[in-house]
């Protein structure tokens, strides 16, 4: 090793705080680490170089290569969920009842960062459970795999719905509040609370759990891993540009470069092969509206 890589060595974010991190070195050890300079610009699921810099602080030098990043972008910022994803579970429930148009825009987040995503469909158990899967009918009929789950009333059902999903598999859940994410996280890590009251007393950064995304193992081995992210109210997509987004979206795909445009928008163009597919009920109403509304969203100007 050479002078300068000496003392250094690779380690997994588990959970971020401002320019604070808290990183995990091959044998489990969590260590406080900041970064070099003002720029905070590592997220939970990287893989960093760092250095230690007294019994217990390390720094860290450098960022790994990502195999990818799932992120929003508004007009003004970027928000990271977390990198190097094997798979998205986004957790939707028959109550509150959820927005279609996040849920699109979780996936075609996950399908633009090349990171596979399922649906989630949690308390099942309600009364509204059909009016649920009607709402999500269009996604199971374009090949969407969606998960039945009762996480309260069913919680055996529901791990073994999910264990072989997420099995060797690092795994983001997201989901609005009151879906039953603390459930899932409960019922598959037993000791989530452990886990927190550790990192928040090893970065000092308090009680809270929803402020910051945080990496969870399910088992000893440190095989199988899930990671929370805080809740949020919009989900930009500005890092698309209007013309992919139809590429992303998996009821809209079989008809690309059948339209009559090369360039088609899907908008209003004639010969577009889109447009016949809503008006034949083989794209939904509200998939397409959902895709008309991100469209202009899209190719609007940011608003001062
Ligand atoms: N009926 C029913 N209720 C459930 C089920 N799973 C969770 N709940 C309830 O739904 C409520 C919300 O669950 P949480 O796990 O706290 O949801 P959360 O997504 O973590 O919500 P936030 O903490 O607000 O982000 C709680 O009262 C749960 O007991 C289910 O399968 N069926
Ligand atoms: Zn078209």
């Amino acid at each position: 090793m050479s002078a300068a890589g000496q003392g250094r060595q690779t380690g997994l974010v588990v959970r971020g705080h401002g320019r604070h991190y808290l990183i995990e070195d091959h044998d489990g050890q969590r260590v406080h680490c900041l970064t070099r300079g003002k720029k905070s610009d590592c997220v939970v699921g990287d893989r960093v170089r760092w250095q230690r810099s007294s019994e217990h602080e390390g720094v860290i030098e450098s960022v790994e290569p990502r195999r990818n990043l799932l992120f929003r972008q508004d007009e003004w910022k970027t928000k990271s969920f977390a990198a190097n994803l094997d798979r998205l579970l986004i957790l939707v429930a028959v109550e509150p009842q959820f927005s279609e148009s996040q849920l699109t825009r979780a996936l075609i987040a996950a399908s633009s960062a090349g990171i596979e995503a399922d649906i989630v469909l949690n308390k099942t158990d309600l009364p509204g459970a059909d009016a649920a899967r009607a709402r999500l009918a269009p996604y199971t009929a374009m090949g969407q795999r969606v998960l039945e789950l009762s996480l309260k009333g069913r919680p055996e059902a529901s791990r073994e719905v999910l264990m072989p999903l997420l099995d060797g598999q690092a795994t983001l859940v997201l989901g609005p509040s009151g879906t039953g994410k603390s459930t899932l996280i409960n019922l598959l890590v037993p000791d989530a609370k452990a886990q927190i009251g550790e990192i928040s007393q090893a970065l000092n950064s308090g009680r809270h759990t929803t402020t910051t995304t945080q990496w969870y193992w399910m088992d000893a081995a440190r095989k199988n891993a899930l990671i929370d992210s805080p809740g949020f109210q919009e989900f930009g997509l500005r890092q698309i540009a209007a013309p992919d987004l139809a590429s992303y979206m998996l009821d809209f795909k079989p008809y690309l470069g059948e339209c009559r445009f090369h360039n088609c928008s899907h908008r209003h163009e004639p010969g577009c092969a889109v447009l016949v597919a809503v008006e034949a009920g083989r794209i939904s109403p509200s998939r397409y509206r959902i895709y008309d509304e991100l469209w202009n969203e899209l190719s609007s100007p940011p608003k001062y």
